[in-house]
């Protein structure tokens, strides 16, 4: 029976309670949204195959809980993930700020060489806005990361950021295997905003 996919990439997202990490996943693997708050507990996952390059991916998302209790459980899980998406809420500069210490925290716990990705959730809520793109778009630059403005609840920039992702991992593994370690130029930094809702991927 042939293989149902080439490849299978974890993937994990962190950030402040209620950024809306789970409606993001749920948004990707499902196609659908809740506007009912219910907080993650512990760690969860879902799964979504992609076609990338002609391959395909099977990409398994691990939801974790943004709740400071649960950060001995959560952390256990940096290690196995080959690329981690970090969430703040374009409407709470709190999760903003956070986003140091989500940094910070990968460093502890994660594999070196893990490929990240920030992403500012509920762009529809622009009246509501606290964190300009501009400062996420400097931060993001100062870690060598890829930024997008994304909305669980319109879609805006959902597949497009878990596709640039899985991509980046991609042609990492590609280039490792045929000795070259360093990425490939045309992966290099690239931001999109929320009305670059085509973000092409290099
Ligand atoms: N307007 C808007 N609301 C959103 C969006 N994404 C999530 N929400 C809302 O934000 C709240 C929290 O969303 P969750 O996905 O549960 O947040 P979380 O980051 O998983 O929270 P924890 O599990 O506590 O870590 C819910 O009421 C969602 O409906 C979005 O893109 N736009």
């Amino acid at each position: 029976m042939a293989k149902a996919y080439d490849h299978l990439f974890k993937l994990l997202l962190i950030g402040d309670s209620g950024v809306g990490k789970t409606c993001l996943i749920i948004r990707f693997a499902e196609d659908n949204f809740n506007n009912t708050y219910i907080s993650t507990i512990g760690i969860d996952f879902k799964i979504r195959t992609v076609n990338i390059e002609g391959k395909k991916i099977k990409l398994q998302v691990w939801d974790t809980a943004g709740q400071e209790r649960f950060k001995t459980i959560t952390t256990a899980y940096y290690r196995g993930a080959m690329g981690i998406i970090l969430v703040y809420d374009i409407t709470d500069e709190k999760s903003f700020e956070n986003i140091q210490n989500w940094m910070k925290s990968i460093k502890e716990n994660a594999s070196a060489g893990v490929e990240r990705l920030l992403l500012g959730n509920k762009c529809d809520m622009e009246a509501k806005r606290k964190v300009q793109k501009e400062q996420a778009d400097k931060l993001a630059r100062e870690h060598g990361i890829r930024f997008f403005e994304t909305s669980a609840k319109s879609s805006m920039n959902v597949d497009e950021a878990f596709s640039s992702l899985a991509r980046d991992i991609l042609l990492k593994s590609a280039s490792r295997r045929s000795g070259n370690g360093n990425k490939p130029p045309s992966t290099d930094l690239k931001t999109c905003d929320k009305k670059n809702t085509k973000c092409s991927l290099g």
